[in-house]
């Protein structure tokens, strides 16, 4: 089979296509977490598989590094969108999802942007456990008088995502606080967390702490979604530049038909058969 290794803004991926194989590509979850983070050499965040897609121009199912099976991936999508584009020698193709069909776009500088889709506002779809005002809900880290992080925003862009706005990313000790509220029993089915600092209206620092996988340099779903909840939140403009720590996407919540549009850098690492 074919590996595919790539990162979307430092957001790294092993991808396997399995479009050619004898039989589709379904590892044990023991397998993802072996290949995803290995007792030596290099680690991935998200583990992707290609399958031929009746609907799409290819099939992509993404698995998070500890082996849980996730229905969105943007940073991956993008990926995926250069490799088949490229393939198929067009521009823009199809991706089937677990959570829908995406429309990517190869630009002519070498990024690549995914449609995202409409996000999920609701607190049944992201879901929450309990219904609540999806702008601010009631989560609070830290003492119960005096809480560090509290009312983080709440969005799905196909999978989960808690956005808290502070005042200084810096002041964060990501790995200890992100853990807790991953797995809060608001979230039933575990949450990616962000934390987003406005810097002014057209841009946002962020980092996020992916469900599953971690503190990661990128997370395109992570960046729509902090984009989403400011927006809501009138703190920035629907238009925004996302710096991470592994560079920069910018994302827009388009008026016109409530899409989320994803642009950034992707770049191809190796390639070999296995
Ligand atoms: N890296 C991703 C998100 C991957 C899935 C996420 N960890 C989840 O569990 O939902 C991205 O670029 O969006």
């Amino acid at each position: 089979m074919r590996v595919i290794h790539m990162n979307g803004c430092s957001n790294r991926f092993a991808i396997f296509d399995g479009r050619h194989a004898n039989a589709p590509f379904r590892p044990q979850a023991e397998q993802i977490r072996h290949i995803a983070r290995p007792r030596s050499g290099e680690s991935f965040d998200q583990i992707i598989g290609l399958e031929n897609s009746e609907r799409g121009d290819v099939f992509m199912r993404i698995w998070n590094a500890d082996g849980s099976e996730v229905k969105a991936c943007g940073n991956a999508s993008r990926c995926v969108g250069h490799l088949i584009g490229k393939e198929l020698g067009q521009p823009d193709i199809k991706i089937e999802t677990e959570a829908g069909l995406l429309q990517s776009y190869m630009n002519d500088d070498g990024s690549v942007t995914v449609d995202m889709g409409s996000p999920l506002l609701s607190w049944e779809s992201i879901p929450l456990a309990e219904k609540m005002d999806t702008r601010g809900v009631d989560v609070k880290i830290g003492p119960i008088d005096a809480p560090v992080l509290s009312r983080p925003a709440c969005v799905s862009m196909g999978n989960p995502h808690a956005v808290f706005f502070v005042d200084d990313i810096a002041r964060f000790d990501i790995p200890s606080v992100g853990p807790l509220v991953e797995w809060h029993p608001l979230f039933p089915e575990g949450v990616n967390v962000g934390f987003a600092q406005v810097l002014d209206r057209e841009t946002i620092r962020l980092r996020v702490w992916e469900r599953g996988a971690g503190l990661t340099l990128a997370c395109g779903t992570g960046a729509c979604a902090a984009l989403v909840c400011a927006a809501r939140l009138d703190k920035t403009e629907r238009k925004a530049r996302m710096i991470l720590d592994g560079g920069e996407l910018v994302i827009e919540w388009r008026e016109s038909d409530d899409h989320v549009l994803m642009t950034g850098p992707i770049e191809m690492e190796a390639e070999f058969n296995q």
